[in-house]
């Protein structure tokens, strides 16, 4: 196929294409870093600085009732190879951090580095491409042709080739079709196959699968976890737990632009220290009058199921005490104490600074 000149310039294109680098003038002489076509398994890392690096990240937005602080003095470090998820609620900063490390917009305060670089300079070294939720994608052009007109703007730099990355979004069959009869999850792809041009070590995804039905969201998943196990790392923000708990190495608790935990799926449960105590009990009316009256320490929710009665609890001694109270003042039976859900443990780390910070206001 022949590719025809871009007639417009590549860095005029949409929010959409965000790793598309700006043809003029020539890109300064590639970094040694570099990575190839094909991106280098294993025994890098020595080498290499942080994927990500955020020092002390702020980043405000002017609004009429003041200053909005959207990321609120973010550290954060990922080592080249991590998955990690920014998991928060609406308004948590997740977009605006990531918008910044993938040089979309400057820190107000603080310090961002992509593999030891400027972010900025790192997009147009290709090191780092992202998909972001939104942004227009030439609707009227076909899939093949904004592959290839993409394609173009990378001719100076070793990029992937356009075959191979409408192969790896999953959209070949649908490189003759015009970009606005795809589906929100086909354009989403079509994104994903573009960020995937510069062979780009670092992935970028904000809320990759808004949009997307259950089935169309694990085919992605499913093509997002062979790009990981080539080496590339991944940044991806999401409302949702169970893609982060599924998908991520590692989650980061985002509230109220800042950083409320950090780590693995189970460290995220226990920092919440949350315990679920359960038994089957005769009367579960009365069971719970005498566990309200013990008035335990720390936040604790009762719930009953039929005759099951469950305890919500932060505490470990009012674990103790409920399962104690459980078994011996009101006969239970069947009793069980389980970590609480990744669920619990979110709406417990996100609520509190939520309500304390978020859309800081400074008069
Ligand atoms: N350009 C802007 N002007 C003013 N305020 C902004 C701007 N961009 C973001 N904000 C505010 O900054 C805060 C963080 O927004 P951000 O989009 O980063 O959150 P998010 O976690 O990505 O949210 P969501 O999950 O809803 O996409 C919000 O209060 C938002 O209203």
């Amino acid at each position: 196929m022949t590719i025809t000149p871009p007639r417009y310039r590549p860095h005029d294109l949409p929010s959409s294409i965000p790793s598309a680098p700006a043809p003029a003038p020539a890109p300064a002489p590639a970094p040694t870093r570099r990575a190839p076509a094909t991106l280098p398994l294993e025994g890098s890392a020595a080498h290499t600085p942080f994927a990500v690096r955020l020092a002390g990240l702020r980043r405000t937005f002017g609004a009429r009732s003041g200053e909005v602080v959207a990321v609120d003095h973010v550290d954060l470090t990922v080592e080249p190879g991590e998955i990690v998820a920014l998991l928060g609620p609406n308004g948590a900063g997740k977009s605006t951090t990531l918008d910044v490390v993938l040089g979309l917009i400057e820190a107000t305060a603080g310090e961002a580095a992509v593999f030891g670089m400027r972010p900025r300079s790192a997009v147009e070294a290709g090191l780092v491409a992202g998909v972001l939720q939104t942004g227009g994608l030439l609707p009227d052009l076909r899939v093949g042709e904004v592959v290839e007109y993409v394609a173009a703007a990378y001719r100076r730099l070793p990029h992937a080739g356009v075959d191979d990355v409408l192969e790896r979004a999953g959209i070949t069959h649908l490189a003759a079709r015009r970009v606005s009869k795809c589906s929100g999850g086909e354009q989403q792809r079509l994104r994903f196959a573009l960020a995937l041009l510069p062979d780009p070590r670092l992935l970028v995804l904000d809320e990759p699968t808004a949009g997307m039905d259950v089935t169309a969201r694990r085919e992605f998943w499913a093509t997002m976890h062979e790009e990981a196990e080539r080496g590339r790392t991944v940044v991806f923000a999401t409302h949702y737990l169970e893609e982060a708990d599924s998908f991520a190495d590692r989650i980061v608790l985002v509230a109220g632009g800042r950083v409320v935990a950090d780590g693995s799926t189970e460290e995220i449960r226990s920092r919440a220290a949350g315990k679920v105590v359960s038994a089957r009990v005769l009367d579960p009316a009365a069971a719970s009058r005498r566990l309200t009256a013990l008035d335990l320490p720390g936040d604790v929710r009762l719930e009953t199921q039929g005759h099951r009665v469950l305890v919500h609890v932060r505490d470990v001694e009012a674990a103790d005490a409920a399962a104690i109270t459980l078994l011996t003042a009101c006969d239970g039976r069947d009793l069980t104490v389980v970590p609480a859900s990744l669920d619990e443990a979110f709406v417990a780390l996100t609520s509190q600074t939520t309500s304390q910070t978020m859309h800081q206001e400074i008069r």
